[in-house]
């Protein structure tokens, strides 16, 4: 039976313990339990790997639920992301990251193993399949109506989009690997933009992060493997690759108007390109050509030799009329929105496997980590200011501060619009939840012990 609305307040931390490995001898590991305070839990742990000297631990009550070893994915799911479906299908956007060890979990939650048997699916592929479910009942109340969605261009389907984040860059997992620039617009907001595409007649076309359109569960399922598949290439070793990005994946409810009329966008982008070029450029011609140079060096103006300010004024017309068919095209977009008779169109959720924690755990890296490369450890510095950002953004947004740090990190630039996404209505905001994995084997306590805690600091900012 699924649990209410688990992700009702703006964040909420979940544990999950994983089973020991087996390589690990049972009997050797820690000892855990959970205790009740007010709604939510303390998690406890003990040692006695060294009999002299037991040691124990409790963290705060933060924790809004604890999954133990015995509970496969299918019991997180409910838990954590089953309720959330009836957001989504108000166009909310639903956040759920995993944060965790290298080797804790974290990609068995949010993608799982086997992505055939339901108990197994990952949380992202079990939220498909249910999106899926929702939809072909919604479809399936437009025909008892009589009301054709498929013709009008509104059928219902799911947008996937996959990408790493990794420094500065994003990697298109639908799009061969692609690498896309992470920045803020002039309008405030974060674009990721993929390699530039010189076109005829000088149009440059720069496409955001590929969006797969999907029109059944099994569909999405094809698409998530092919984006898993690339994630995999170039790299010698997966695991400590995997455990060096941030793994991004969406799924949007989208239909085929709406994804028309976001492609209009990119087009008329694109033509506004080389008419905004020509228009900079005739004004500078018509400048220079206006200018003498006098005997000292400067300029002044020609008066026998005007700037041509027809030719001018006409560049800057056609310049003009492009600008307003971007802007047309942009309207069109938000018009989907407004006229669509389904609430749950741009629906999203958002599941991100973060990279490995033990980045952000300097001193396990310099007691017990292995000798990194230049590379690895730039790698590992920025992983750091990514987790540190992304608790900071969560801990701001939970206390409602005026100005939220979104721009510590490429990372939480990423994440800026998920979570200020506001669906198609102001009252609709979106909502986050974070599942941090841990073990209870005895070398990775300190490992478990720390991200216990950045899990503390992300759920009391949830409950204040
Ligand atoms: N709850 C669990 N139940 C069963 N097996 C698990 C569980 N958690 C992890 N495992 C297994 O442990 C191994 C490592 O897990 P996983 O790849 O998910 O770790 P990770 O945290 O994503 O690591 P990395 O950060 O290095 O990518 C996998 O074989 C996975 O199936």
């Amino acid at each position: 039976m699924a649990v209410q609305d688990p992700v009702a307040g703006p964040f909420q931390v979940f544990v999950r313990w994983r089973p020991l490995p087996a390589s690990e001898l049972p009997g050797t590991e820690l000892q855990h339990s959970a205790t009740q305070q007010d709604s939510k839990l303390s998690v406890s742990f003990s040692s006695s790997a060294n009999p002299g000297r037991p040691e124990t631990w409790k963290s705060g009550a933060s924790y809004t639920h604890v999954f133990t070893a015995a509970d496969d994915n299918s019991v997180v799911y409910e838990h954590v992301v089953a309720a959330t479906l009836a957001h989504i299908l108000k166009g909310v956007t639903c956040n759920f990251f995993a944060y965790g060890h290298s080797g804790s979990g974290k990609t068995h939650t949010i993608i799982g193993y086997d992505y055939e048997r339901d108990q197994r699916l990952g949380l992202c592929l079990a939220a498909a399949r249910d999106v899926f479910h929702a939809l072909d009942r919604i479809i399936e109340f437009d025909m008892n109506r009589q009301a054709d969605s498929k013709s009008r261009g509104e059928e219902l389907g799911v947008a996937v989009r996959m990408y790493e984040v990794r420094g500065r860059y994003a990697y298109d997992l639908l799009n061969n690997g692609a690498e896309c620039h992470v920045r803020e617009g002039p309008d405030g907001r974060t674009h990721i933009r993929g390699q530039t595409e010189m076109l005829e007649n000088g149009r440059v076309r720069v496409r955001p992060i590929a969006a797969k359109p999907c029109f059944s569960f099994e569909e999405t399922r094809a698409t998530i493997l092919d984006g898993l598949a690339k994630r995999k290439t170039g790299s010698s070793s997966v695991h400590e690759e995997s455990s060096r990005t941030h793994a991004v994946v969406e799924l949007e409810v989208v239909n085929k108007t709406l994804l028309e009329a976001r492609d209009a966008v990119i087009e008329r982008e694109s033509e506004l390109v080389p008419v905004g070029k020509r228009a900079t450029d005739i004004y500078l011609e018509e400048q220079m050509a206006s200018l003498i140079r006098n005997s000292d060096g400067t300029y002044m103006p020609n008066p026998e030799c005007p700037p041509n300010q027809t030719r001018i004024d006409a560049a800057e017309a056609e310049k003009k009329l492009y600008q307003d068919r971007l802007v047309a095209a942009e309207e069109a977009v938000v018009a989907c929105f407004a006229t669509t008779r389904h609430a749950c169109l741009g629906g999203k959720f958002v599941f991100v496997d973060l990279a490995g924690s033990e980045y952000f755990d300097q001193n396990q890296q310099a007691s017990t980590a292995p000798r990194q490369t230049m590379q690895e450890q730039k790698q590992g510095r920025q992983i750091n200011t990514d987790l540190f950002a992304l608790k900071e953004v969560i801990r701001a947004r939970a206390q409602n501060q005026s100005r939220i740090p979104y721009r510590a990190s490429p990372l939480t630039m990423v994440l800026r619009s998920h979570f200020e996404a506001r669906g198609t209505s102001q009252e609709k905001p979106s909502r986050s939840a974070m599942i941090l994995t841990v073990s209870s084997e005895e070398a990775m306590m300190a490992a478990t012990r720390n991200t216990l805690k950045y899990g503390g600091l992300v759920g009391l900012a949830g409950g204040e």
